[in-house]
Order: C-alpha cells, then structure tokens, then sequence
C-alpha cells in the first residue's frame, strides 16, 4: 500500500521516529529542524495574518517550546513586537539554543500571562506542548491555555494544539483551541478525529525538507475526495444491483425511506424495501421509485430476498419478535450487507458469524455494545475501537462521527476529514448506510464502498451545510449534493 504523504496518517511515536531517523540517518541537525519548523510556522502565520505585528509565544519545556522560540527571533528579525511566557527555565538542548536564539535576537519575557492585556497581541503562538504532552496540562500551562482561549485573539498552535492527545485526538482539559495548526514532519493521526475539529482549526502541514520515509507504512490514511467513474453507456437497471432495505417497524418508517431513498440516489439499479404493511402508502406516493413490500411475516420475505443482490439492514428495525426475524433471514442469506442501528443491537446482544462482505455501521454508543463497554471508552481511543470492531467481527467497520474512521479485519484505517456537527441530527446514519449499500449493489468492495460512502456522505453534509448552515440541516438535505458528487471527479 502506497499512501502519499498528504494522506499519510502517523502515530506520535512513528512521527519522533521520523525525526531521529532525519537526525541519525541524513544528518540532518535537530536544531535545523526546529528552524526549518518555525520558518514553516511563521509564513503561514504571515500568511493568515498579514496585519499581525505583536505576538505573545506561550513557550513550554521541551522542543515544542523551541520552535516557538525561534519562530520569535524569525518574527522579531522582521520587525514584529514579541513577548514569550516561559512555562520552566529547565529548557536544554535544541529548546535551550531556541531560548537563547530568541533573547539574543532581542527577545523579552512575558511575565505573568493572566497579567497580560489580551489587546495588545495580534496572534498569540501556541507552543506549550506537542507530541511530548504526557498528562493534562496543569498549574500555569492550564491557565495559560484557558486565558488565551478566553482572548479572542486568534491563537496559531505550533505541530499540536497543546492539551490534543496526537494519538487519539481525545482534549485534555483544558485544550488550545487554535484558529490554525501547522503541523511538521508528518500528519499526527489524532489531527482528524474525536475532539480534532474543535482545535486544531486551518491545518497545514509542513515536511521540513525531510524526504517520504519509506517505511514504517503509516497507521492509518485519509480518504480520497472522488465520486464513481461514468456508467458504461450500455448499461441497464440490472447491472448497477439491487438493495434490499429491511427495516422500518412500527413509529419508524422514516429510517427505512431514507435509507431506500439514499440507495437510489447512491446509483442502485433497483431498490425494494421490506417493512411494516403500514408504511407501504407513504413510501410508495413520496418515492415511487422505490418498491416497498409489506413484511409481516417471515414467509414474505424469501420471495423479496431472491430478488436482491445486496442487503440494508437496521435502520428503524427495532428489536423486537418482527425486526429480530428480519435479522435472522439477513444472518442467513449469503448477501453482502451493511448492518447498522438496531441490527447492530442485536448482533451485539446475540454474537453470530456474519456473512462475507460485510459493512458495519455504528455509532459511538452501538460500537460500545458491540464490545461490551461503554461510549467513553470507544470515544477515548476511536483507532483501537475500530480496529478491535473489525478485528472481532470480521468485517469492515465504520465507526461514525466527528473524523469517521473505517477499518479491515486486517487493521487497515482510513479517516474521514470531512463532515460537520449539522450533521449530528436524526436520519444522517440512515442515509449513509443506504448510499454503501448502493456502492456495494455496483460493485465495489466492502472496503472500497465504506469509505467512498463515508466520504461522499460527509462531503454532501458538508455541501448542504455551506448551502445553508449546519443547524437545520435535513438529512434528505443529502440527497442532491450526493449525486452531484458521486458523479464527479473519478479519480
Ligand atoms: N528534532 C525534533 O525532534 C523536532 C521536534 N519538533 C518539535 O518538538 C516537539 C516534541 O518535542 P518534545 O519531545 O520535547 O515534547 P514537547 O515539547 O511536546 O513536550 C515535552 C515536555 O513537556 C513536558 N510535559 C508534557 N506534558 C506536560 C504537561 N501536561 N504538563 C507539564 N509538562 C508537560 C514533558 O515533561 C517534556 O518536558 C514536536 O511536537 C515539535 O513541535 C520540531 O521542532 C521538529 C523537529
Ligand atoms: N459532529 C459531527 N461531525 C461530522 N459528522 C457527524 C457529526 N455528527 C454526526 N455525524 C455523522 O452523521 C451520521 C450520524 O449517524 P447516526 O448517529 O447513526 O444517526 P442516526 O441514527 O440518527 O441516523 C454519521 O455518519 C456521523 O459520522
Ligand atoms: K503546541
């Protein structure tokens, strides 16, 4: 597997690894790295903020503080007024050059930040911690962190936002909340998922000269932005598949139109529904596209179940006598199936081998009950979730939310940069789970449909949001952006 480093997602530890590598290997200096960082950091800041004349440096003990250092002698060079607060004088090797760098550049010290005028800075530099943050910060790093998200100015982080945990993505409290991040060496996985979105802000990352490492392979990628290549002109209905939408009891017929309706706008030849006799009316005069069959009873089923070539189960489908017997047919038919919401339930309380090909769904909370622990713990390290999901089920698992993650059984991760909390709304998932089932129904694999279908869900989320803002947001809202870009950009 080949990953360009823009995708190229690392631990923190494989990121150091990289670093030592430059040092010992190719003799590169690590104090010329912290250059090459700060003069990274200090264009982009130029870049962001081209009026900014005063910074504040919020400097830590180790490397991390370092950069800001020296991004202070570079902004002092060009005329800029700069004070640092310095969290320890404990500072040594490249950081103590960095320190000394900066106050022979001029350079003087902050005081006692909580003291400071929040008007007289332009951009305060975030450079407290990195990848070297090992516990919550505490004592004076805290309140340095909570006084400058309380600021308003807007605060540049340098590699981390200082209180991220770069594995995990989890904020420590309390956490920078920077209005952008410039990242160096390589993306820090735990940049795109959990609490990532709400600090990092604007993320660019820097190399700093350094060549693609050839191994070891990153621990995870992120997806591609593309849609599907064009249909062959002599195509017809049959070739693009058939999903079958199993779901809907009782007070929840909505779940299952989505879905349906999300399958067909995913580009599925065909599309039938198996639900409760009482939503047949209203799905068939809203979607007449669709072809709903009443279910009642098992019997009714098998004659709907031959017809089908790919399998949507859960949404709306309760755990009750009637959906856990649509759960026992979908268990056991041989069809690839993407297994979501009460579906998921039940496979968790009734453990069972699933059919080959396989696409999972859950939530944060459904993924706790598929591990029998609780949403804290799969929310505190989403990575280890997703692959213990795939691992333990044997299927492809994506575990949704803020950075969706999917896995293989095997460990592979891709993350999902794209989405945005108007999305946290009733129906998101239903939709998602029809568009993979529709990718399945033409072709692709299990692995291939979840993440285009993560990534064209969240990036038509993303479309309806820009179109009219994130609260409010519909998931049928989905429907048009999706087929606009499921038909755009193949590569
Ligand atoms: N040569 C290199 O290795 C390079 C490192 N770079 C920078 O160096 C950073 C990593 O540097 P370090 O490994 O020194 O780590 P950090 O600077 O991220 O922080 C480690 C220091 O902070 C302390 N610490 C951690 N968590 C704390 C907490 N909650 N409260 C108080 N103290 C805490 C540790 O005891 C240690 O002294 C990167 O994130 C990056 O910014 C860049 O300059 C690029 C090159
Ligand atoms: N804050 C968020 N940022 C990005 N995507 C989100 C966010 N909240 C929810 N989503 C996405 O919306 C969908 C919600 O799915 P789910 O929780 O199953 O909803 P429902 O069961 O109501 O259909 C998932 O694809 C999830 O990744
Ligand atoms: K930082």
């Amino acid at each position: 597997m080949s990953v360009p480093m823009s995708r190229a997602l690392y631990t923190a530890a494989q990121v150091r690894a990289q670093d030592r590598h430059a040092i010992e290997q190719w003799g590169v200096p690590g104090f010329t790295l912290m250059q090459r960082a700060a003069h990274a950091a200090f264009g982009v800041l130029r870049t962001r903020w081209p009026q900014a004349r005063r910074l504040l440096l919020l400097c830590g003990p180790g490397n991390n503080g370092g950069d800001a250092f020296l991004l202070g002698a570079l902004a002092l060079q060009a005329g800029f007024e700069v004070r640092a607060a310095t969290l320890s004088d404990t500072a040594q090797g490249d950081a103590l050059l960095a320190r000394r760098a900066f106050e022979d550049a001029g350079g003087v010290r902050a005081g006692a930040v909580e003291a400071c005028s929040r008007e007289r800075f332009d951009v305060i530099v975030d450079g407290l911690f990195g990848t070297g943050l090992s516990r919550a910060p505490e004592g004076a790093a805290a309140q340095w962190i909570a006084w400058a998200n309380a600021s308003g100015r807007p605060i540049l982080a340098l590699d981390v936002p200082s209180g991220l945990d770069a594995d995990t993505g989890v904020a420590r409290d309390p956490c920078v909340r920077a209005a952008a991040t410039v990242t160096f060496v390589a993306h820090k996985r735990g940049l795109f998922t959990a609490d990532a979105g709400d600090c990092c802000g604007a993320l660019h990352l820097d190399r700093l000269e350094l060549p693609e490492p050839t191994s070891p392979p990153p621990d995870a990628e992120l997806l591609r932005a593309h849609g599907l290549p064009p249909r062959r002109r002599n195509s017809h209905k049959g070739s693009n598949g058939h999903v079958l939408a199993l779901g809907g009891d009782a007070g929840t017929g909505g779940a299952i139109r989505l879905c349906s309706e999300a399958a067909l706008r995913a580009g599925a030849g065909l599309v039938s529904v198996a639900t409760r006799a009482a939503h047949i009316g209203a799905l068939n005069a809203a979607r007449p596209e669709l072809m709903a069959h009443a279910v009642e009873q098992q019997a009714d089923l098998a004659p709907i179940l031959r017809q089908a070539s790919v399998l949507a189960i859960g949404p709306g489908l309760g755990q009750g006598d009637w959906g856990r017997a649509l759960w026992q047919a979908a268990l056991d038919c041989d069809l690839p199936q993407v297994v979501d919401a009460d579906a998921l339930n039940l496979l968790a309380a009734h453990p069972a081998p699933l059919p080959a090909r396989c696409v999972l769904t859950p939530h944060p909370g459904e993924a706790a009950r598929l591990l029998q622990t609780d949403t804290a713990t799969i929310q505190a390290d989403r990575f280890a979730a997703v692959r213990e999901l795939a691992a333990r089920y044997r299927a492809v698992v994506a575990l949704k939310g803020s950075g969706s993650l999917i896995a293989t059984p095997e460990g592979r991760v891709a993350v999902c940069p794209w989405g945005n909390p108007g999305m946290a709304a009733g129906g998101m998932g239903d939709v998602l789970t029809g568009i993979i089932a529709a990718l399945l129904a033409q072709g692709l694999s299990p692995w291939d449909a979840a993440c285009l279908g993560v990534g064209l869900h969240a990036r038509a989320g993303d479309h309806a949001a820009a179109a009219g803002g994130e609260r409010g947001l519909l998931a049928s809202d989905l429907f048009l952006p999706l087929r606009e870009l499921l038909n755009a950009d193949p590569n």
